[in-house]
């Protein structure tokens, strides 16, 4: 536990980067012979993990090392020196996301440091200081968030927390059985205030009242939205249903891109995490899977497109994926895409792995739920069309067409 923490107590980066810099701290002094050996590391496990951009990233470690070596200016300073090399990590994690299909960019440095002598490109790639979509904006505005929670909660803290936390709830178990009792897919019922794509959905947003009438209706799960700024949801919410004597497993719907994060939902109750794979790198869901084993929560891994569902299949110890049917950077919505994604070998290895696939977003009416479960799903993710009844339980049985409670 303690290499995990290490290799991941650092916001902004992957695992790997995060060991890397780790280990830049110890070394900057004295500086060529260090850049070097630095700049091998980094160099391997870029080719350890990403052997179609070997050549590329290897010619411009081959021009940045040029560069240092031409540097005249020997007063640099150590400080500067861990910019530069932060700096460059996020060019190379950048990278690394491109050759994934990641085109969420995680939030841009302030530009090239003072002293920076590396390729002219760099700098370009830095110029687009806007975010492109409102996912690569939530992504920006998450990663000040989080950087700024972890000053306040160190992580020893919260693992000291967690020994005292009650276990977690079996929510993939629940949801199986769900699924066998009524015939239909388990349902994941959200407790959701607002959305950026749909505005306020409920001005009378009691999240309890709400929690117990999803309850009642016979929602297998729940899933509390945390994110304060763009859904006006909190971590608060999500304590208080857990506290409330709510029985079903909670989902934390979090913009998770730090392993941090994960400690912190266990802390306040979640028994699940969402892991968007529009956001993570292979390298970072593997390993945030990894610490939701140890911890024992599940992780819900979001797919929106056959690459990213790809991605996913290839990684091991997966349970449970989300296809979402809303582009996040798009707010686009198309039930279609839950069956698309479903489809031919896609399909067959999810069953042959016996991975719980749940449909998410846009579901409104039995036609809906019954054409997901025609496409392969065991459980359904539902927000708006129940969160808007004016009684939550009622709405669940209108979205099945009958009463799913027992
Ligand atoms: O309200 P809807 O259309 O039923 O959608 C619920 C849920 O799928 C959606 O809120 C969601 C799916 N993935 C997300 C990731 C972040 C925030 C929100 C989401």
């Amino acid at each position: 536990m303690e290499g995990l923490y290490v290799v991941n107590s650092r916001a902004n980066s992957s695992a790997l980067f995060s060991a890397h810099k780790f280990r830049a701290h110890q070394l900057l002094n004295p500086i060529p012979q260090k850049i070097t050996y630095l700049r091998s590391m980094a160099q391997t496990h870029m080719l350890n993990h990403s052997p179609h951009k070997q050549f590329s990233i290897k010619a411009q470690m081959a021009e940045i090392n040029a560069g240092l070596a031409s540097m005249s200016n020997p007063t640099i300073s150590n400080e500067d020196l861990l910019k530069i090399k932060e700096w460059e990590i996020g060019i190379l994690q950048g990278e690394l996301a491109a050759s994934q299909g990641i085109s969420i960019r995680r939030r841009p440095p302030s530009g090239p440091p003072p002293y920076y002598v590396g390729p002219f490109e760099f700098h370009l790639q830095n110029e687009g200081k806007t975010p492109c979509n409102i996912l690569e904006e939530i992504i920006w505005y998450k990663d000040v968030e989080v950087s700024e929670m972890k000053k306040r909660k160190s992580l020893s803290m919260l693992k000291m927390l967690l020994d005292n936390a009650p276990p977690a709830r079996d929510f993939v178990g629940a949801l199986k059985a769900a699924n066998l009792r009524t015939g239909v897919p388990g349902l994941i019922a959200e407790v959701k205030k607002a959305s950026p794509s749909r505005g306020v959905m409920r001005e009378d947003f009691d999240p309890v009242l709400i929690a117990k009438a999803y309850e009642k209706g016979g929602a297998a799960c729940l899933s509390v939205l945390t994110d304060e700024k763009f859904f006006q949801g909190s971590f608060e919410n999500l304590e208080v249903i857990r506290n409330s004597g709510v029985q079903c497993p909670l989902l934390c719907k979090e913009f998770i891109i730090d392993a941090w994060q994960i400690y912190y939902a266990r802390v306040k109750g979640a028994d699940a995490i969402l892991l968007i794979a529009a956001v993570l790198l292979d390298l970072d869901i593997k390993y945030m899977v990894t610490i939701c084993k140890l911890i024992g929560l599940a992780a819900l891994v979001e797919v929106h497109n056959e690459r990213e569902m790809d991605r996913v299949l290839a990684l091991e110890g997966i349970e449970l994926v989300g296809i979402n049917n809303r582009d996040l950077g798009t707010f686009k919505v198309d039930i279609s895409n839950t069956k698309t994604l479903l489809e031919g070998e896609r399909g067959e290895r999810i069953r042959e792995r016996g991975i719980i696939v749940v449909g998410e977003s846009g579901l409104f009416t039995p036609a809906d739920i019954a054409y997901v479960q025609g496409a392969g799903v065991k459980a359904v993710l539902v927000g708006e069309s129940i969160v808007k009844q004016k009684d939550p339980t009622a709405g669940i049985a209108g979205l099945f067409g009958k009463n799913i409670a027992s």
